[in-house]
């Protein structure tokens, strides 16, 4: 194949068409139709568009999106395949892209992980995004712990669950993190993916790169409140037992839309297990 040369202005066209909301397909039938030839014109619309957001990330703008993991959801079938274990999708949206999956872990690993963790629960702590440190945080009254990637039979068990689902690595994933909310706990809104502007971002990324997607799964089903919320689009995701709520954000930036928390507990308790997917190898 030739690269073709991209005049300004059919760069201008390719970006424009792609703002109108044109898929990529109706474009490469443009300029197909034109004479360019397809792995020529599928080149040029990637030069073209990578090129412009690039700009406007040098111009103030979100930074450019990356890949990220994602759940095949257009599929005829409702039910997917997680390998040792059918799971089925509840709901899904495109933007901000959440899917919403039953039956990711039976009730009774449910308990086990909720056992495992229960001794070394301790009062949840934020990464400090000044220091690159961890810091206990007013806007987090849950407890919490960290399994080690693979710590137990369980937390493989749903790595491979996930890393099937999402056809992403597993060693592209930090290990599981344990949350215990009691009555009135909450974890208010926030984004997963750390923020370049903070100083302690930097030591962060070097394990691993950004964070580019979370799937949290729920251990138990409170009495009343705990939803995942995500006021951006006032969608909250009622927690049960063995379901999970997956979402993704291609790059650090609040134009994701994946602002997100946990609603106070009204009455009982809630239990979850957090999973944050990175870019890279994560050790
Ligand atoms: O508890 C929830 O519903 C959300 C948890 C969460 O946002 C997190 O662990 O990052
Ligand atoms: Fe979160």
């Amino acid at each position: 194949m030739t690269r073709q040369h991209i005049t300004p202005e059919l760069r201008g066209w390719i970006v424009a068409q792609a703002q109108a909301g044109h898929t990529p397909e109706s474009l490469l039938a443009s300029m197909r139709s034109s004479g360019w030839e397809e792995d020529a014109a599928m080149q040029a619309m990637e030069d073209a568009l990578s090129g412009f957001l690039a700009e406007q990330h040098a111009a103030g703008g979100p930074p450019v999106p990356v890949a990220v993991p994602d759940i095949a959801t257009d599929g005829a079938s409702n039910v997917l395949d997680a390998g040792d274990r059918e799971v089925r999708i509840v709901m899904a949206m495109r933007n901000p892209r959440v899917v919403v999956l039953a039956g990711l872990l039976s009730d009774e690993e449910c308990d086990e992980l909720m056992q495992l963790a229960a001794p070394r629960m301790a009062r949840s702590e934020t990464v400090d995004v000044a220091t690159g440190g961890n810091e206990v945080n007013a806007a987090r009254t849950s407890r919490g712990m960290f399994f080690e990637r693979g710590e137990h039979e369980v937390c493989r068990r749903l790595e491979a669950r996930i890393e099937r689902l999402l056809q992403w690595p597993v060693d592209h994933g930090e290990g599981l993190q344990i949350l215990h909310y009691g009555p009135g706990a909450e974890y208010r809104p926030h984004h997963d993916y750390f923020d370049p502007e903070q100083p302690g971002s930097a030591t962060i990324l070097k394990r691993g790169g950004q964070r580019v997607a979370t799937i949290v799964t729920y251990l138990n089903t409170p009495a009343a409140g705990g939803g995942t919320t995500f006021p951006d689009v006032a969608l909250e995701v009622a927690p049960q037992k063995g379901h999970a709520v997956f979402f993704s954000y291609d790059r650090p930036h609040p134009v994701t839309r994946t602002l997100h928390g946990g609603a106070p507990v009204v009455e009982g308790e809630k239990w979850v297990a957090t999973k944050w997917l990175r870019q890279g190898v994560f050790r």
